[in-house]
């Protein structure tokens, strides 16, 4: 990492949060500032809640994100969200490609790779998430699908300033289940390899996130692994407690 880019911690409230979850937004966003030393920190809230979210947290150390974004500037897309507006509602940042959109939504890696170079264009940073199948691990498809991904989801012109990437084993999200350290360990360094070898000194500095049942019981081990560069969490970053007890553990490194 460059010395600009602190590890990430950042937390995807998923279809989570109401107005009353903005207390937690709030209590995230004064207790991160006795990290933000070492530590850049980022919540994504739903849409409903950009705007206000962004509002709590002007002037702390907290950034704010969406979770998807339309790959078009604007037009007619009943129920869409461009890349404009979520910077319009003064978040930094927005997840592409999370697997939830992939199964759910069938989104493709040319689309996020678009939906990518939009939110590029209105100046967000990205994060794409990458991850393989419970199938894909059984068959040793692993790092294929990974590079496949990496190749084809993230788009021409991303630097290490505007892209981060999120590693989250399908089969990991939400399970409890979390791959070994080595393989966290391969995975990560195949990837750091790849975007080396198509971004040169960017890809050596991207930040790559590891996500899928980080908590904080095993924060500490996850994020010392090499190339692990930070986190993704869903569950445990809806508690501020728990958001918080993970964004600290850079303190004690
Ligand atoms: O999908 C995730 C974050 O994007 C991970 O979710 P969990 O931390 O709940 O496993």
């Amino acid at each position: 990492m460059t010395p600009e880019n602190k590890p990430l911690i950042a937390g995807n409230w998923k279809m989570n949060g109401l107005q009353s979850s903005l207390e937690t937004l709030t209590a995230i966003a004064e207790g991160v500032s006795a990290f933000a030393a070492k530590t850049d920190t980022l919540i994504c809230p739903p849409a409903t809640l950009l705007r206000a979210a962004a509002v709590i947290s002007a002037g702390t150390a907290l950034r704010i994100g969406g979770q998807d974004c339309h790959a078009a500037v604007n037009g007619a897309y009943t129920g869409e969200i461009s890349a404009e507006m979520i910077a319009d509602a003064g978040a930094t940042f927005v997840i592409l490609g999370h697997s939830e959109r992939r199964t759910l939504q069938n989104e493709t890696n040319g689309e996020v790779s678009y939906k990518a170079a939009a939110a590029h264009t209105a100046g967000l940073t990205t994060i794409v998430c990458l991850g393989e199948t419970e199938a894909e691990r059984k068959c040793g498809q692993t790092l294929d699908v990974l590079g496949r991904q990496l190749e084809e989801s993230v788009p021409d012109g991303a630097t290490s300033g505007n892209t981060v990437i999120a590693y989250e084993p399908v089969w990991a999200i939400g399970t409890g289940l979390t791959p070994t350290t080595a393989d966290i360990r391969e995975a990560h360094a195949f990837m750091r390899a790849a975007l080396e070898a198509r971004f040169g000194a960017e890809g050596k500095t991207m930040r790559i996130l590891y996500g899928g049942s980080v908590k904080a019981s095993n924060a500490a081990e996850l994020m010392a692994i090499d190339n692990v560069d930070g986190a993704l969490i869903g569950g445990a970053s809806l508690k501020a407690d728990d958001f918080l007890a993970i964004a600290g553990i850079y303190e004690a490194i």
